[in-house]
């Protein structure tokens, strides 16, 4: 496995993707299970794991409902594109979902510009000690004299973000993770809308204060020029952010837009993995690998994974599949399974 690539903007540069020590960490860490295991491994910690859904209830239900209970096809594609990664620990898995089911969730900016992001004002007008003297140890102090702003707002937590094309299913997805498993019905931390272009502006959510979420304005149509620059400049300058998450509605497949952004995120050396949405109205999943084929991106040298999720349910598809995976990974990106 190769764990170097060249950054395209700096071509002299190599850059060391923490991304790729992980995954050999991982890799040699873990057993090589079957396909047909893991997969099983990955369906009983979705429903188990977090008690939603005793096994009293399954004996006690009709034929018919258990037959509707059963997994889509596709689920199995989370376990099939990532076998260089090994079988995700089942103990991790309920360490994910356990630290999200629970996590308090607290919105904390919305911003239209990347230099109005209070830390950002702060790293500008402050140079910050190294010694820490003008931060105070309590978290609800603020920078006496210099500026209001709370020191939990500068406590520098690592930062996920989702990427994507406007009605990708950025903000539902958030909501999709932060919502109990065995709830259909999502939490409406982030706003969504059938209308392209809904979400205008950058928006941060501090998740039990161990990492920040930030939701974005997506990109092509409905999007406006500075928005998509906005973005950008968050993805190039932050210092906090660790991983991106690039959403792609699987129903419809890559765009251009969408090879593009990937294309760039590889070249300037950002971590990123890739989340197909809207998995439940996939007819038939044999276009979509092709895609994903024909896309280049099982070719890429950092590996990205690949994510396959529903976040809205239907007859189909009775439950959300594939958020576990998504969990464990942003948590895994932010160094919290450790131990
Ligand atoms: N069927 C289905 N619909 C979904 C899914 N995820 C999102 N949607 C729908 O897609 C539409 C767009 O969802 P949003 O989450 O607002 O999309 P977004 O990427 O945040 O869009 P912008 O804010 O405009 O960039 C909404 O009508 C959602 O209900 C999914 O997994 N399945
Ligand atoms: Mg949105």
């Amino acid at each position: 496995m190769r764990i170097t690539t060249r950054c395209l903007l700096h071509p002299n540069l190599v850059v060391f993707h923490k991304q790729d020590l992980l995954r050999s960490i991982v890799l040699n860490a873990t057993s090589t299970k079957s396909v047909e295991d893991t997969s099983s491994i990955t369906e009983n910690l979705s429903t188990d794991t977090i008690g939603m859904s005793s096994p009293k209830r399954f004996v006690n239900n009709s034929l018919k409902r258990k037959k509707s209970l059963t997994a889509p096809q596709w689920v199995k594609l989370n376990v099939e594109y990532n076998s260089s990664y090994g079988t995700p620990l089942p103990k991790e898995m309920t360490k994910a979902n356990e630290f999200f089911n629970k996590a308090k969730v607290e919105f904390e900016w919305g911003v239209t510009s990347f230099d109005s992001i209070l830390s950002e004002i702060v790293r500008k007008k402050l140079k910050v000690r190294d010694d820490g003297n003008q931060i105070s140890k309590n978290g609800t102090k603020k920078f006496v004299g210099k500026t209001n702003i709370p020191f939990k707002l500068i406590n520098g937590l690592p930062e996920i973000t989702f990427l994507g094309r406007s009605n990708a299913g950025k903000s539902s997805m958030l909501n999709n993770l932060l919502t109990q498993l065995g709830c259909r019905k999502l939490t409406d931390e982030a706003r969504m809308s059938s209308r392209p272009g809904f979400t205008k502006t950058l928006n941060c959510f501090n998740i039990g204060n161990k990492f920040r979420l930030i939701d974005t304005p997506g990109y092509g149509f409905g999007s406006k020029f500075d928005q998509g620059s906005l973005t950008m400049k968050y993805i190039e300058n932050r210092e906090e952010l660790v991983r991106c998450f690039v959403l792609i509605p699987a129903n419809q497949g890559f765009t251009n837009l969408d090879l593009q952004i990937l294309n760039y995120l590889k070249g300037i050396g950002k971590p990123f993995e890739v989340v197909f949405t809207k998995m439940d109205k996939v007819k038939d999943i044999n276009i979509l690998k092709r895609q994903i084929e024909d896309s280049g991106i099982i070719d890429y040298a950092t590996l990205p994974k690949l994510l396959f999720t529903n976040s809205m349910t239907s007859k189909n598809c009775p439950k959300r599949y594939g958020i576990t995976e998504l969990r464990h990974t942003i948590m895994q990106s932010c160094n919290m399974l450790v131990n």
